[in-house]
């Protein structure tokens, strides 16, 4: 007999009733945050099998191993380099659809690594988007919502009423202009190389009938994502600002404002924003030659009051009082270095994935922060005190 698992997993339908068949899915970035979260609720409530690429995988470890888990043999991992393995076309070919989430992707690399960030985020995915396209299988490939840049709105007068409109600031994808700083702000690499693979995809589909979805994430945060300064990354290493913030409250540091914290950010607790992308992978039909914002227009805040709620959240989950200085400013340039800019705003229009795949958040900011911090502090607050107890070697 079935266990009740595997049926309820084997009736599961799409959103117009049908059946859902197992797919072999070829993930590329399988062991990054996206990929670990996309990795286990797959393995955890549907039938599909993965074949995950990614040079690391510490993140889905517990995926595979041991060798009694219940999904075993549902879950391979291939250590490959994409930029240079010939198993690439191999793997692409097995499966029946291939998801791209590999790319170079904290600010801090966009203006000190420009050629790294173009080179991952455009050059790196060309031969995935060509074998794709060659062999007529279906591709999901990672965008983000950089693509938008800066608002319309942000170049009006500061006091300018319109400011309050959305119309200059909601950001539509087929709607929207894309608007990058200069070329001396090198932040823009990352925005401008993942706008041109974006073209390059919808192109292929246009003109070679390439089956894609593209993803506009919307600051996803939640457990594994990035890495802690000197615990499990470079002690120098800077990565998103859930991490930053996290890191600083762990070792009781005061939490660093760039240019004032005064950017405006909407985040999205990433399980929510992983059943969207399951919905996409189930959903064909309705997915496919689509571009999707992912992300909660309704957790709107300033990196300042983001930070500010991350004090008070982490106090309640660990005990520990804020430091006595809770936060302090620092300049952009001095944080990132040269070539720094910022999207001012960022407030994704839902119509699209609302209409396709009635996709909608659902957990506040509070408590996607909540969930976030109780792990964080779980996972680190020992290995963070050892750290900081180690004599530093003359
Ligand atoms: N997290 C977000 O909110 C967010 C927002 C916007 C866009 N995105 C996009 O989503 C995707 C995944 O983001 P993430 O947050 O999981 O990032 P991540 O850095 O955690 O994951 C990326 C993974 O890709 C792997 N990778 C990179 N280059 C590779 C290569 N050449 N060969 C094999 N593996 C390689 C990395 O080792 C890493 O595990 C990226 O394309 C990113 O631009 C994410
Ligand atoms: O997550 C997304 O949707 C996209 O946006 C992110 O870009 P950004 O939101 O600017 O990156 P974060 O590092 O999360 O920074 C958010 C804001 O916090 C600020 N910040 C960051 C770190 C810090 O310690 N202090 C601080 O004030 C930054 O200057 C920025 O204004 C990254 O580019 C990508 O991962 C992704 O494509």
């Amino acid at each position: 007999m079935a266990s009740s698992a595997s049926s309820a997993a084997s009736a599961r339908v799409d959103l117009d009733g049908n059946p859902i068949k197992p797919l072999t899915i070829c993930m590329i970035g399988a062991g990054g945050f996206i990929g670990s979260h996309l990795c286990e609720k797959l393995m955890n409530e549907t039938q599909h099998k993965i074949l995950a690429l990614d040079v690391y995988n510490d993140k889905i470890k517990h995926l595979l191993e041991p060798d009694n888990l219940p999904w075993h043999g549902r879950i391979t991992f291939h250590r490959l380099n994409i930029k240079h393995d010939s198993r690439l076309e191999g793997l692409i070919k097995m499966s029946d659809l291939t998801i791209n989430l590999a790319a170079i992707c904290t600010p801090a690399d966009y203006n000190t690594r420009p050629l790294d960030t173009i080179y991952s985020n455009f050059i790196d995915a060309l031969p995935v988007v060509k074998y794709c396209s060659e062999n007529n299988k279906r591709l999901i490939h990672f965008s983000t919502c950089e693509v938008y840049g800066k608002t319309i709105g942000s170049f009006l007068p500061k006091d300018s009423p319109l400011r309050q409109d959305p119309a200059y600031y909601v950001l539509k994808e087929d709607e929207s202009p894309c608007i990058f700083g200069s070329i001396e702000k090198q932040r823009w690499s990352y925005a401008c190389a993942k706008q041109l693979i974006e073209r390059l995809i919808y192109a292929e589909g246009a003109e070679n009938g390439l089956e894609f979805t593209i993803v506009r994430p919307f600051n996803w945060i939640g457990p594994r994502m990035d890495f802690i300064p000197g615990v499990d990354g470079p002690s120098e290493g800077v990565p998103r600002v859930l991490a930053c913030f996290s890191n600083n409250l762990l070792r009781g540091e005061p939490l660093k404002l760039v240019d004032g914290g005064q950017s405006q950010r909407t985040f999205v607790y990433i399980k929510d924003a992983i059943e969207a992308v399951t919905l996409m992978i189930e959903n064909p039909a309705r997915a496919n030659g689509h571009i999707f914002n992912v992300g909660n227009p309704n957790n709107e805040v300033t990196v300042r009051q983001l930070a500010e709620m991350m004090i008070k959240v982490y106090s309640k989950v660990s005990g520990v009082q804020p430091p006595e200085t809770p936060t302090v400013d620092v300049s952009s340039k001095e944080f990132y270095g040269e070539g720094y800019d910022d999207s001012d705003k960022r407030i994704p229009d839902m119509t699209i994935i609302n209409r396709q795949l009635g996709w909608n958040p659902k957990t506040s900011l509070w408590d996607l922060l909540e969930s976030t911090l109780t792990y964080q502090h779980r996972t680190y607050a020992e290995a963070i005190k050892k750290v900081i107890a180690k004599p530093v070697a003359n």
